[in-house]
């Protein structure tokens, strides 16, 4: 897949996964890990902090579908050229909490196809590694009730089940595209220790993919 976006330096590093996995916990632990380690990290996250993430956030209780998947995904393209883009110029690491997976997933929850959601996440900056984290649906439900849920998506009890084979189907797709896709199977695993083979995992990414574009 082309990426739309030149790179010159720095690595995008997208966490994803099932709502509730603990994505956001890794997003925090493994960019103070690599912190340690020296890199220059920024932290973004999707649906973004900005005017269209905020309104896809707001929306996401009361629109559904077409609609809402294309918000996220301009959402996506804005945050990549606004945000990412010139942070990776800059020579930052940048580990989003969401990226692309999440496009090609989270809508099918209201019915939309596939196709659709591929064709509007072809992604306008290509993540160099997508680390998605897995788990028992059960463990990952459990963990997203004692968190709570965030939206009407985290509120059916079956969206979990369907969210962890959504993502490992989305994981198949990405991967056809040559895309690196890392997965972490968290279900027996401590937050502490999915952080460190995540951080591995990254340190390992060879510097040459920053050059892919
Ligand atoms: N490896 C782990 N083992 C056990 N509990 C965990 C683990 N990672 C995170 N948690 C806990 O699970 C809950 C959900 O974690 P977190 O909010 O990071 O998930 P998330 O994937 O970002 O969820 P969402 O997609 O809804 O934002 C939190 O209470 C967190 O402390
Ligand atoms: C990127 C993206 C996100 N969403 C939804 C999925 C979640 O319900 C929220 C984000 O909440 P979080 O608990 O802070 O992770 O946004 C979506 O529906 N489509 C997307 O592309």
């Amino acid at each position: 897949m082309t990426a739309l976006i030149s790179r010159r330096a720095g690595l995008l590093i997208a966490v994803d996964g099932p709502s509730g996995v603990g994505k956001s916990t890794l997003c925090a632990n493994l960019s103070t890990l690599l912190r340690t380690a020296g890199l220059d990290v920024h932290q973004a996250t999707q649906p973004s902090t900005g005017p269209i993430g905020a309104l896809a956030r707001e929306l996401t209780q009361t629109v559904a579908g077409h609609a809402l998947a294309c918000l996220y995904a301009a959402d996506r393209y804005h945050q990549a050229t606004t945000e990412i883009a010139p942070r990776l110029a800059a020579g930052q690491m940048v580990v989003t909490d969401r990226y692309t997976a999440s496009g090609m997933v989270m809508q099918r929850h209201d019915g939309v196809d596939v196709a659709f959601l591929d064709t509007i996440n072809t992604p306008v900056l290509e993540a160099d590694l997508t680390i998605l984290l897995t788990g028992a649906p059960d463990v990952v439900r459990a963990r997203l009730t004692e968190r709570g849920a965030h939206n009407r998506y985290q509120d059916q009890p079956d969206a979990t089940a369907n969210e962890v084979a959504y993502f490992l189907e989305a994981a198949d797709r990405l991967a056809q595209t040559n895309a690196r896709i890392e997965r972490i199977d968290t279900t027996d695993l401590d937050a502490a220790t999915v952080a460190e083979r995540a951080a591995a995992i990254v340190l390992e990414v060879p510097l040459d993919l920053k050059e892919a574009s």
